[in-house]
């Protein structure tokens, strides 16, 4: 198996139930090196796109290798950590698109919603998640290489523009 995964685990209050089951096991977890809570905890309130970003940017510093986020659906959680540059955020509730996110998209968010996937679901799919690495060598890599291109580009347009 791979190196052990740096995870940072978030939630708004809608998913705080979620992200306190998950977090515990994630750190009993083997395959996991260390867990940060950016919150919320029992009592906190923070809007889920705070949670999201503060993760997120986590990911982006290079410390953290993954998040892991709850809201009530997992939406607004992952369109708030796609904001961050650098990030790729999926939600996704069932097994394929949870290796999928890490095979084809070298996704490093995943996000669940509490409302709507069982416990028990959200708690086998984030291990199967654990399992799996991107490999850059394969053909999803150069799919991937485009997004990043995008963005990259854009960025650089924009900091011309602003230096005009
Ligand atoms: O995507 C948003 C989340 O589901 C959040 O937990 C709830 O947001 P709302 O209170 O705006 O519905």
């Amino acid at each position: 198996m791979s190196e052990k995964l740096r995870i940072v685990v978030g939630s708004d209050d809608a998913g705080h139930a979620y992200k306190e089951a998950l977090r515990k096991d994630l750190e009993a977890s083997g395959l996991v090196a260390t867990v940060t809570d950016v919150g919320v905890d029992a009592d906190g309130h923070t809007a889920y796109p705070k949670v999201a970003i503060a993760a997120a940017e986590m990911v982006a510093r290079g410390e953290a290798d993954r998040a892991l986020l709850v809201c009530g659906t997992g939406l607004g959680v992952a369109i708030a950590a796609n904001k961050v540059k650098g990030v790729r955020a999926v939600t996704a509730h069932d097994s394929f698109s949870v290796e999928r996110a890490v095979l084809s998209n070298n996704a490093q968010v995943l996000t669940f919603g509490q409302r709507v996937v069982g416990l028990e679901l959200a708690r086998r799919l984030a291990s199967e998640w654990l399992t799996y690495r991107f490999d850059e060598a394969s053909a999803s890599a150069a799919k991937v290489a485009l997004m990043d291109d995008y963005e990259n580009k854009n960025d650089h347009e924009n900091q011309q523009e602003a230096a005009a």
